[in-house]
């Protein structure tokens, strides 16, 4: 039998089931979805490889248009929906995912229409995977009064899931072809940053995350499955998460943890300042080395680890945080790297640390609310969910967020791409400009768009 709840002032009753399934992929249980779940999936893995969790259909959905305490509705919703579940010992726990868009006071009408503020989904069939070890949930909310044959039903689909997962063939699928590329806003950025460049030396803000964004057509569209499978390939030492919304795809390989919080442990990373990779060893030691040297990207990492310290030291005891950064390097390119950490004080949350620390100088600048607001004002885009909070918490509230930089958000045959950089006094456009198209390369790479403007 299912477990199931129902408290008495509600007649919604949630119930769940959880198995233990020997070699699943997946990629392969996302591709299952193909038919039935699309527009309706979710994926994500954790840098390590150690955590995969993949969603299909909604079980459930919480969403919101707030400009304003749009971390704290999302938190009690999903307090209320866990309320209904059976507080029992299980393998895995039913999981919330989802993400936020970088600032909801943007308005601009943009690819991004339809992504809510806030957008988080429990899925109907949950698969997470845990160090080798494949779970199955099945999770169902309903009123119905007969939803016992409901949740048959759902098991005899979860089966077939789970056979297809398991007899489906992965390959990397070939590539759309590339017809158009359109350097949206190129102009703009220049001056964009030249601009803020300008009123950092004059002292108006000390630092300013300025972005741009590339779209792409291709002759054909893509299967969210296969992107999300050549990113796994092409990236495999980043975060990998894909968020489906009706026709669209928003997927990234990230290197950046915003906030993991475990057994009421937190873990958060500064990762800002950049250089690109070398050709050979020696040269790539040479960069690192100069960039570990640099004032100029010191400034920019320095910026994000003491604003992430701060909150830390609010929310959470015992914070540990190296006095230097080290080098993270990854495939196109390497960044200055602190991690930071704390015991969370009783009364603190994963939602309260996202809220508090997003969006750190990595992603929006110092001081946050003026930085913010420059970039509303000069980028003249809409960022939409790229750079923002992307993740998920179970009903113990533990969690991972990372934000959601190498990106981009895919409709059809076409596809938005993003990527910023760190403004701060040193900053040249053109330089700038180069560490961007460096950015680019990892979502370029997947989609098979040519990486040399
Ligand atoms: C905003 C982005 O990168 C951030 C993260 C790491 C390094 C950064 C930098 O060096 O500028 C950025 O702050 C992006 O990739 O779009
Ligand atoms: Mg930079």
């Amino acid at each position: 039998m299912p477990n199931t709840t129902g408290q008495k002032k509600s007649t919604l009753r949630f119930y769940t089931e959880t198995i233990e399934v020997s070699r699943l992929s997946a990629h392969a249980f996302f591709a299952a979805g193909d038919e039935n779940y699309k527009g309706k999936r979710f994926f994500w893995q954790n840098k390590e490889k150690t955590f995969t969790l993949v969603g299909l259909g909604h079980a459930h959905t919480i969403a919101n248009e707030l400009e304003e305490n749009r971390y704290q509705d999302i938190a009690s919703k999903w307090k209320e929906l866990c309320q209904l579940s059976l507080k029992e010992k299980a393998d895995v726990s039913p999981i919330l995912f989802g993400g936020f868009s970088f600032d909801p006071f943007n308005r601009i009408s943009s690819e991004w229409d339809t992504f809510p503020s806030a957008f988080f989904t429990l899925s109907t069939f949950q698969l997470v995977i845990r160090n080798e070890q494949a779970f199955v949930s099945i999770h169902l909310i309903t009123d119905e009064e007969n939803s016992m044959d409901t949740f048959e039903q759902l098991r005899i689909e979860r089966d077939a899931l789970i056979h297809t997962s398991q007899v489906k063939e992965l390959k990397n699928h070939a590539k759309s072809k590339l017809v158009e590329r359109e350097d949206r806003l190129k102009e703009k950025y220049l001056q964009a940053v030249e601009d803020v460049t300008k009123r950092i030396q004059e002292n108006e803000v000390k630092k300013v995350v300025i972005g741009r964004s590339l779209k792409l057509t291709f002759d054909d569209v893509f299967s969210s499955a296969s992107v999300l499978y050549n990113t796994s390939i092409e990236q495999p030492e980043s975060y990998l998460f894909g968020l489906e919304r009706d026709d669209k795809l928003f997927f990234g390989a990230t290197p950046e943890r915003l906030v993991k919080v475990e057994h009421g442990e937190a873990l958060s990373a500064g990762i800002a300042g950049s250089i690109k990779r070398g050709e050979t060893s020696i040269e790539d030691r040479q960069l690192g080395e100069s960039l570990l040297a640099d004032p100029k990207n010191l400034a920019e990492h320095k910026y994000v680890v003491d604003m992430i310290n701060k909150v830390f030291e609010q929310y959470c005891d015992e914070v540990k945080v190296p006095s230097r950064p080290k080098l993270l390097k990854i495939r196109d390119i390497q960044h200055l790297h602190t991690p930071i950490q704390g015991q969370l004080k009783n009364s603190a949350s994963l939602f309260q640390l996202v809220e508090a620390l997003h969006p750190t100088p990595a992603m929006g600048g110092e001081p946050r609310e003026e930085a913010v607001a420059i970039i509303r004002e000069s980028e003249q885009m809409n960022r939409g969910y790229y750079a923002a909070p992307i993740g998920w918490i179970d009903t113990e509230g533990d969690g991972e967020f990372a934000v959601g930089i190498r990106s981009a958000l895919l409709e059809n045959e076409h596809a938005y791409l993003y990527a910023g950089g760190g403004i701060v006094a040193e900053s040249s456009s053109l330089e700038e400009f180069e560490e961007t198209r460096v950015k680019f390369r990892p979502m370029l790479r997947t989609l098979g768009g040519n990486m040399n403007e």
